[in-house]
């Protein structure tokens, strides 16, 4: 991972800092700060330490806790009175397994997928990009579902037309603080409907490499729901780093995310684990907890699979609501248990990023027997 440090310390302080750093285990990473590369600055101006923390993933909502722990551990060595802590953010690029060139400014595709259609896809690839953007990354997200395009109306614009300054790129839209392309802008419905198969991946391809990104740690591809060829070509034309596979727990929808991990296997696509939506419904009265469509589609799957679930969402109004008023809950109300979800997905997508090179997919068998 990240291997520069300026460490400006005389032993045997040097080696006290460095074991307490290396007791602490970052949580999504597994590691100790030094074995993962995140210790890049180390010195003592008087009796202050000076430590500059690098993460590889954005954590904006939890990094806190981290600088508090250590300050409060560093601070019980005998020549350290005071710790100034310095966090910097560095994404690594992760072109993913493909022979695909990489795109232009982008460090990380991630393709959000289903088995099927009305899962709650394009609802998670919005919150998800924006919660990667509210713990500090800089993102884009790609609408790829040519059957309906729906994230222009789930972030408010969808009026925006991209423009063409150069004639060869085209511009993208900036929505809640992320940059946005979809095949909507471009085509009606109708349109864009009829296509099928190559045309269509085609289409999809050319948006992706023609439209002119800023700067981003991760682009949230937004795929279109299934598993036939056009999400075959996409998967295999476009350098994606991870996927995410969305699912509901009912039995149906579960085989269906079968098939869209088996999708992922095939093209050697590591499946970052799967985000299990509409897994619960919370009575707003009593509390009670119902689980309308079965109970653990996702988690069995994740077991049987050997990839994570990344995390659950209820089967919740305000999602519904909030997508609908372009104003996705993430956003809507940051603070609330929803987007804390999504911001714990989010973390989890990056680190796992920043853990897997482009060589260490994770290889799943799939049968089905069950
Ligand atoms: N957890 C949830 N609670 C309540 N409503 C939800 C939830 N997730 C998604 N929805 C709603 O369900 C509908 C379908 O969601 P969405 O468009 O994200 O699904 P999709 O899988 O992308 O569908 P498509 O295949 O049509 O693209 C939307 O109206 C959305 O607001």
């Amino acid at each position: 991972m990240l291997t520069e440090h300026n460490y400006r310390l005389e032993e045997p302080l040097k080696s006290a800092v460095l074991a307490v750093l290396e007791a602490h285990v970052e949580p999504q990473l597994g590691k100790g700060l030094v074995s993962a590369g995140m210790v890049q600055k180390l010195a003592l101006n008087g009796r202050r330490l000076e430590l500059g923390l690098v993460y590889p993933y954005p954590c904006q909502s939890t990094y806190k806790e981290t600088v508090m722990t250590l300050t409060k551990a560093l601070a019980k060595l005998d020549v350290i009175d005071e710790v100034e802590c310095e966090i910097d953010l560095q994404v690594p690029a992760n072109p993913g397994n493909t022979n695909t060139a990489p795109i232009p400014n982008v460090k990380n595709v991630i393709a959000v997928a289903s088995g099927k259609g009305g899962v709650g896809k394009s609802t998670t690839a919005v919150n998800l990009a924006l919660a990667l953007a509210a713990e500090g990354a800089s993102v884009g997200i790609l609408d790829a579902d040519i059957y309906g395009p729906s994230v222009p109306l789930m972030l408010g614009v969808p009026d925006f037309k991209p423009v063409s300054p150069d004639g060869k790129m085209m511009t993208a839209a900036n929505a809640h603080g992320i940059a946005a392309q979809s095949i909507g802008f471009i085509l009606d419905d109708e349109q864009a409907a009829v296509w099928r198969g190559p045309m269509a991946a085609g289409a999809l391809v050319q948006l992706v490499n023609e439209t002119s990104w800023p700067e981003l740690d991760y682009l949230v591809v937004d795929m279109p729901p299934g598993t036939g060829d056009i999400q075959l070509t996409l998967s295999q034309k476009v350098p994606v780093s991870g996927a995410v596979v969305v699912t509901t727990p009912q039995d149906i929808a579960t085989l269906d995310a079968k098939k869209g991990i088996s999708l992922f296997n095939k093209v050697n696509i590591p499946v970052i684990g799967i985000v299990e939506n509409m897994s619960f419904h919370l009575c707003p009265s009593c509390g009670h907890k119902e689980h309308p469509f079965g109970t653990l589609g996702g988690s069995k799957i994740a077991e049987r699979y050997h990839v994570p679930l990344l995390g659950a969402l209820p089967l919740n109004i305000a999602i519904r609501e909030g997508m609908d008023a372009g104003n996705p809950s993430v956003v809507a109300e940051p603070s609330g248990e929803i987007a804390a979800i999504y911001r714990e997905i989010a973390r989890k997508v990056g680190a796992s990023l920043a853990k897997t090179g482009p060589q260490t997919g994770v290889s799943i068998s799939i049968s089905d027997d069950e």
